[in-house]
């Protein structure tokens, strides 16, 4: 039995995805692409997971897009090189629009596409010894998998530049420094820590972390008339919801809030 592309593990209410292919240090493939999209639109329906984790096999995030598939593409037509560079996108939009927090481990390498694919989550733990790049460049490729958006939401745009001109590895020391990673890990202790990061985020209401997901997501890239515009959408549905009446009749009573008890019951194995 061939062994999956992606492996999936429950711990308690969160979800680890592991990126199974460290032969080649969790190059992207297609299979790995439909995978990670079937997990993730399943992790949204399920009501008992509260985030996912995903992270690579073999003490390696991700290193991008598979160089010996994108040798053979220059036989392909543009409309076909466009089909393929959209099954990534489609990848990363699906990172972007479950509605659970994602959160990514990385260890060793996050180059090229796989680096994209970590920034595209909604936080990220780093290991001292992970090591991001831009690669593109040094094998003649511009960026993509969103790579510019996210690195423009996190270092000014004379940075961004320069990483993806050079495509210079970047440490996680480095990218800590910058305010753009969560956690800090040890090597070797970036699933750990998202872990317990993952922890903090359990238990909650689910519609109000879908809505602040979805803000935080937005938020770079409008302006404060459309974002507020969004928040007033948002925050109408949120003042209608079971989660705040529970939560605000928790305060007055004084007393935890329970949010699991409004969601429906589990059928899977926790
Ligand atoms: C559409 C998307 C485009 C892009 O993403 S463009 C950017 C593509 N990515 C890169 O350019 C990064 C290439 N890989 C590396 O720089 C290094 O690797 C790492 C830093 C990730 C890891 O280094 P180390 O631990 O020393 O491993 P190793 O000896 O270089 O590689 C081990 C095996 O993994 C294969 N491999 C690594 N990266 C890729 C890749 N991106 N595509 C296909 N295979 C890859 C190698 O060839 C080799 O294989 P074998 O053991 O058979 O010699």
């Amino acid at each position: 039995m061939t062994e999956s592309i992606v492996l999936q593990r429950r711990q308690g209410p969160v979800l680890v995805l592991t990126h199974n292919n460290p032969a080649s240090r969790n190059a992207l493939s297609p299979a790995f692409y439909a995978a990670l999209q079937q997990a993730l639109q399943a992790a949204a329906q399920d009501d008992a997971i509260d985030a996912i984790i995903l992270t690579g096999e073999g003490g390696h995030f991700c290193s991008g897009g598979d160089l010996r598939q994108l040798a053979l593409r220059r036989t392909l037509s543009e409309a076909e090189r466009l089909q393929k560079i959209e099954a990534l996108h489609a990848t990363i939009r699906s990172v972007q629009a479950c509605p659970k927090p994602v959160i990514a481990a990385v260890e060793g390498a996050a180059a090229g596409a796989g680096m994209s694919l970590a920034l595209a989550c909604d936080m990220l733990v780093v290991a001292t010894n992970a090591v991001f790049s831009a690669a593109y460049v040094k094998v003649g490729l511009s960026p993509d998998g969103g790579a510019t958006a996210f690195l423009a939401e996190r270092v000014s745009r004379q940075l961004m530049t320069q990483w993806c001109l050079t495509g210079e590895r970047i440490s996680g020391a480095q990218l800590h420094g910058f305010g753009a990673v969560n956690r800090l890990a040890e090597p070797g202790q970036a699933l750990a820590q998202a872990l317990e990061l993952a922890a903090q985020c359990s238990g909650g209401p689910h519609q109000a972390m879908a809505a602040i997901k979805a803000l935080c997501l937005q938020a770079p890239h409008q302006s404060v008339a459309d974002q507020m515009a969004m928040e007033a959408a948002l925050m109408v549905q949120a003042q209608a919801s079971e989660e705040s009446r529970e939560g605000i009749a928790a305060f007055l009573e004084k007393r935890p809030a329970d949010f699991v008890r409004l969601r429906k019951p589990t059928t899977g194995p926790l």
